[in-house]
């Protein structure tokens, strides 16, 4: 190494513009810690013509992916395109070139993950994807190294922030879902096709990421129990609030008896609790350790500069690795077997809405129906709907999964029950 690295860039959108950025402007600093001056000296873009954030030398721009793998003098890829292919195949390439890779891309690490870490290992590349989970939050090295002497049995957290930055302008502006979603789609904060933000893949894909980290077992994103926020209304929302509740995208990996639980889903969490609290793009992610007890970690979760810094700090691992003559021995692979809990071990608090008949003697016929599925009631709410109906709002004590799908199969067919409206996890008081 002569003290000077050439960095190939895939893709000049959101993230990308924020590493270029900060390249430029924290040269100084980057050179302190890793003795050498860093160079973006080639992007790959899908549109030449387009104009950009950024002042880049219209040389260093090309849209052939062979001029940055194939370049000798380029030692590490920098992929934020995002998307499955062609990123995965052009990283594989570069590990065959014997490239160290550095990506934002969490749709393909939580599919193609074991496959790009065993290849990278094999070569002796390095692969890092700090960028890739909560943003600029720094979380991805802080599990693997920072909990590497304790024993993790949960995690918990907020690792959307498009839909984060939703739920609080529903919540605490009563904004109208399309308007806050177009907002965040401005503001570089949702995915390509923000679907996967809000049906809760984009969360799904990074809680598989943090569970096979976490817990070292090889958790896909598709082992992950998924729901995203499109169906949560307003009158959800406020009911909550009249309860004590905060309604979040929570992501939930949990480790009981060897077996794992991975879910996203909408949830109410008790305002005591901390993640209560995270709004706007913010991301929170809570950590349970046997040893250590409950820890929090909180940042933006998404946005140019804060993911250009955790990619930047992926850069500046890759580089020292360079110095020293070790990359590819810092991957984590997992050592435990994957053994999914069925949904009979899972338990939690579930919030349920229903419209039933405004009948006196209504209450205990559902309490009833709960009892005889092993579910007991915590808390109650009942309001005035009109036209003889009520609404009634019942919180459950912890209980597993299986009573509660049960439970909701035969309250739609019960005759005093006109409509089942919502039912939602509920976290944060025990
Ligand atoms: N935005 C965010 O806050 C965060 C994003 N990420 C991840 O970072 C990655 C990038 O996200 P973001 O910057 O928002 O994405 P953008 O859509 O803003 O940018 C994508 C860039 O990649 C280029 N590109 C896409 N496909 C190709 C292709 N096939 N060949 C060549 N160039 C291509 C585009 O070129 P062109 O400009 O010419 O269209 C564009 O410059 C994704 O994996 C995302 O999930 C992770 C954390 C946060
Ligand atoms: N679309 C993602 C971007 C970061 O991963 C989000 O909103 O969190």
């Amino acid at each position: 190494m002569n003290g000077k690295v050439k960095i190939g860039l895939m893709g000049l959108g959101t993230v990308g513009t924020g590493i270029v950025r900060l390249v430029e402007s924290f040269q100084e600093d980057l050179y302190k810690q890793t003795d050498s001056s860093i160079e973006v000296s080639k992007i790959l873009v899908q549109n030449p013509d387009k104009e950009r954030d950024v002042f880049v030398h219209p040389d260093k721009i090309t849209t052939n992916p062979d001029d940055l793998i194939y370049d000798e003098e380029i030692e590490v890829l920098i992929e934020v395109m995002g998307g499955i292919e062609p990123a995965r195949t052009y990283i594989l390439q570069a590990f065959e070139q014997g490239k160290h890779v550095v990506t934002a891309n969490k749709d393909l690490l939580a599919a193609h993950g074991d496959e790009l870490l065993r290849k990278a290992a094999e070569k002796g590349c390095d692969l890092f994807y700090e960028a890739s989970v909560a943003g600029g939050v720094p979380i991805l090295r802080t599990l693997v190294q920072g909990f590497s002497s304790d024993r993790i049995t949960k995690i918990m957290g907020i690792v959307n922030g498009t839909t984060n930055y939703i739920l609080t302008k529903m919540s605490q502006e009563g904004l109208p879902f399309e308007q806050v979603l177009q907002e965040a789609q401005d503001l570089g904060y949702a995915e390509a096709d923000p679907t996967s933000d809000v049906e809760g893949l984009d969360a799904a894909r990074k809680m598989a990421i943090l569970a096979t980290l976490g817990f070292h077992v090889g958790v896909q994103w598709d082992d992950v129990s998924c729901r995203g926020i499109s169906e949560v209304t307003q009158e959800d929302i406020q009911y909550g609030k009249q309860l004590g509740y905060t309604m979040k995208l929570i992501g939930i990996a949990k480790r009981d008896d060897d077996c794992v639980e991975v879910s996203v889903e909408p949830t109410f969490v008790e305002n005591s609790h901390p993640i209560a609290n995270v709004n706007d793009v913010f991301n929170a992610v809570y950590v349970y350790g046997e040893a250590v007890g409950e820890t929090m970690f909180y940042g933006p979760g998404a946005g140019e500069l804060p993911t250009a810094t955790a990619v930047l700090s992926d850069l500046v691992a890759v580089v020292k690795n360079i110095r020293l003559g070790i990359n590819g021995r810092e991957m984590s692979f997992p050592y435990h077997e994957k053994r999914l809990k069925s949904p009979d071990q899972v338990f939690a608090k579930y919030f349920i809405r229903l419209i039933v008949q405004d009948e006196s003697g209504v209450l205990a016929k559902i309490t009833q129906l709960m009892a005889e599925n092993e579910i007991s009631l915590e808390k109650v709410l009942q309001e005035p709907h009109g036209k003889g109906e009520a609404e009634l709002i019942l919180v459950t004590h912890s209980t597993s999964k299986a009573s509660i799908e049960k439970f909701l199969q035969l309250v739609r067919e019960f005759n005093i029950v006109k409509e089942l409206k919502s039912c939602y996890r509920v976290e944060g008081g025990e």
